[in-house]
């Protein structure tokens, strides 16, 4: 059935998302329709699309609320070519000023909000330049393949990491190396991931450390998207990957610079294991409406 699609257009440091509100679950997308409504020729254009859901509404929902009742929004996140992901570092902040701009939620000053996500419930906070996202207890997953990409002369070891999603994290010589990929090529992974995994390539900026934090250069080809100017949850494990091999006395404290701006990141511990912060902008573009066939 056709139907006009309200939406708003997104962006967290150039990661852009196509949101819109759904909040009794009537208006899921297929896969299809979220590619052509993310084509940057033929439709609005994105790098991912995001339905708000009460999550009461969604099977997935039911799982969030369980673990936290106070979960009652869920962020359907898919990307642009229509598959779907566990979890979005920037889609979470640009969703929460969406929430808030919609009306739908209205935090204190500094107050947590638990939003719902298919990696299970993740918290959020206005914070001095964007929001701050708990992304939660991150763990060493997917081993380390080997990483082919386009104008990169040999093969390089990769470090996977899981923060929801999955991730490989290479490491290179120089900016002139990173400079030089080109990330309109899929990076190929040996052993490929079973279900694929987001690609960040990065360099240590000289000196590694400064004011105590940490700082890095990262470009990233992401499952489902390609090449974005940004990916929060790969610039959170691209520092966990640069303190892992860094090793005792690495910062906690990291500063990634992105193609599309720069991203905080801050480990913590906490009893049920290491948490992992990520904070920067989240911006609303324009609002619009689309029919959709
Ligand atoms: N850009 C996002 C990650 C979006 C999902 C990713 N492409 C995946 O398939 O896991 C971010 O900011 O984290």
């Amino acid at each position: 059935m056709a139907f006009d699609l309200r939406f708003t257009k997104g962006q967290g440091t150039g990661n852009d998302f196509v949101l819109f509100s759904d909040p009794e679950g009537e208006h899921e997308l297929d896969p299809s329709q979220i590619a052509a409504v993310c084509d940057r020729r033929f439709g609005v254009g994105g790098d991912g699309l995001i339905r708000a859901v009460r999550s009461e509404r969604l099977a997935d929902g039911a799982g969030a609320l369980a673990e936290d009742p106070q979960a009652t929004w869920f962020m359907d996140y898919w990307n642009a070519d229509g598959s779907v992901s566990e979890m979005c570092g920037n889609g979470i902040r640009v969703f929460t000023r969406y929430l808030i701009d919609q009306g739908f939620i209205a935090p204190e000053n500094g107050e947590w909000v638990a939003i719902g996500t298919r990696a299970g419930v993740r918290r959020v906070r206005v914070s001095p330049g964007g929001f701050e996202a708990d992304l939660g207890v991150w763990r060493l997953d997917g081993g380390e393949p080997l990483v082919r990409a386009k104008n990169l002369p040999v093969a390089r070891p990769g470090l996977g990491i899981d923060v929801g999603n999955p991730h490989v994290v290479v490491a290179l010589a120089d900016d002139d190396e990173l400079d030089g990929l080109d990330l309109a090529f899929v990076p190929v992974l040996e052993p490929e991931p079973q279900a694929g995994a987001n690609v960040e390539f990065v360099v240590m900026a000289e000196p590694l450390v400064e004011a105590g934090r940490g700082r890095i250069r990262m470009r990233v080809h992401e499952r489902g998207s390609g090449e974005t100017l940004s990916c929060g949850t790969g610039a959170v494990a691209s520092a966990l990957a640069v303190r892992y091999w860094a090793g005792e006395g690495a910062p906690d404290e990291w500063i990634v610079q992105v193609p599309g701006g720069a991203l905080g990141v801050r480990m913590e511990a906490r009893p049920d294991g290491e948490h992992v912060l990520l904070s920067g902008p989240g911006e609303l573009v324009f609002d619009g409406v689309l029919s959709l066939a």
